[in-house]
């Protein structure tokens, strides 16, 4: 058995069938599966270590406080950020985005200044930015993509300007599976002074990623999509900014000392942890970065990309499907759509045969507008995924679409 077929056995929600067939799960990029040691060290906390964190004074306390700050220390190597007060935990990206917009963005943005998105992001990288050009009068502009779901980074270099004061990008798409050269882009931007936020939901489960290295000033990523719980995920800052950034929230452990008159605020990552956390997310996002770490990111980037060409041949195969979003840099995701057959008619008749896959627009109804379909059949992998899988997904398709057409 080989090192992806043992780590298989190790998601206990892939052994049950489902219409009388073997389940074939491939929407991990909605949420991933959650390996036993996740489910085990969530267990085990509620089972041992529960109690409230940072300020109780006895034995129980004290090592609930250890294991979920142990988990942000995880987290800090996970991404090689410098400190761990530029680790702040937030319920996951859509969170992590809509804090540095309420906090970095009311505080340094002014009427004219400009935030520059692309054309494949997720609603939840255009949405606060709306709110924000609404709020403040600030301008938002689309850098588009092309034919293949490819920005380019000449018409990126075109668009920044003085004017720009954020970057703020998807490291993959989760509709085309598109990886953006997100380092060469945050490059351009601190040319003309820009700040650069980076979407990295759908890239961290499948990719190594060094905050330094990519040199961005925000990166936010949920725990749930990197076989994590959900409702826990992380916003890196660079603590620098952090530092000068206002609260998010206002409450308990965000504090150092308050009186009616006003509030001196905590250190670094709490200022933005306000109230009772989600300790036991916390925990099992630390055990889902070990579990990727056992295996070792570049080897899940190198066999999921096995998957993906596999699946792309295959399903190139067959007649009147039609690939949405071919960049030459992809992730773990492979969208289309069969002519004349509607994507949720295809998804539902495909999990009678226990294929789990998405219709939607994917929270990207722009990138769906820019290929002129209403939505996309898309699969996307985990490290329990094989090619059988891929195999079955095949099949199901043609047997989709002829039921259909
Ligand atoms: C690129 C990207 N950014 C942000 C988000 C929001 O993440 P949270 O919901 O954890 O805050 C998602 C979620 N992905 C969606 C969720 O379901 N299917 C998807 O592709 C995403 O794929």
């Amino acid at each position: 058995m080989n090192d992806f077929a043992q780590i298989r056995q190790r998601f206990p929600i892939l052994k049950q069938t489902e219409n009388g067939q073997p389940l074939v799960y491939l929407d991990s990029g909605a949420t991933s599966q959650k390996p036993q040691e996740v489910i085990d060290a969530i267990t085990r906390y509620y089972t041992l270590e529960n109690a409230n964190v940072h300020r109780g004074v006895y034995g129980l306390s004290e090592r609930a406080t250890e294991a979920y700050e142990g988990a942000r220390e995880k987290v800090r190597r996970f991404m090689n950020a410098v400190s761990t007060k530029e680790v702040v935990f937030v319920r996951g990206t859509t969170e992590a985005i809509n804090l540095v917009a309420a906090t970095w963005g009311r505080a340094n943005m002014n009427p004219g200044d400009e935030v520059i998105i692309t054309e494949m992001e997720h609603h939840s990288n255009i949405v606060p930015w709306q709110l924000l050009r609404d709020e403040l009068g600030i301008r938002l502009t689309v850098l588009r993509i092309n034919q293949k779901g490819e920005i380019c980074l000449n018409a990126l270099e075109s668009l920044l300007s003085e004017r720009t004061k954020l970057l703020s990008i998807t490291h993959m798409s989760n509709a085309l599976g598109t990886i953006n050269p997100v380092k060469e882009m945050t490059a351009l931007a601190h040319k003309v002074g820009a700040k650069v936020l980076i979407d990295g939901a759908q890239a961290v489960p499948h990719m190594k990623v060094d905050v330094q290295d990519i040199g961005c000033d925000f990166y936010a990523f949920s725990a749930h999509k990197m076989y994590g719980p959900t409702g826990i995920g992380v916003l890196y800052g660079k603590e620098s900014l952090l530092e000068a950034m206002p609260p998010y929230q206002g409450g308990g452990d965000m504090i150092y000392s308050v009186t009616f008159e006003r509030t001196e605020y905590n250190v670094l990552p709490y200022k933005f942890e306000a109230g009772t956390p989600h300790i036991a997310g916390g925990i099992g996002l630390g055990a889902a970065v070990d579990f990727m770490e056992s295996i070792g990111q570049d080897k899940i980037a190198e066999y999921e990309n096995q998957l993906l060409q596999y699946a792309t041949e295959k399903l190139k195969a067959i007649d009147g499907l039609r690939i949405i979003g071919e960049a030459e840099n992809k992730g773990g995701v492979i969208s289309f759509i069969v002519e004349g057959a509607h994507p949720h008619d295809m998804a539902t008749l495909m999990d009678q045969d226990g294929i789990a896959v998405r219709a939607s627009h994917h929270c990207a109804m722009p990138v769906m507008q820019h290929f002129d379909v209403p939505a996309t059949v898309r699969a996307s992998f985990g490290v329990y995924n094989n090619f059988d899988d891929i195999d079955c997904l095949v099949a199901a398709v043609v047997e989709a679409r002829d039921m259909l057409l």
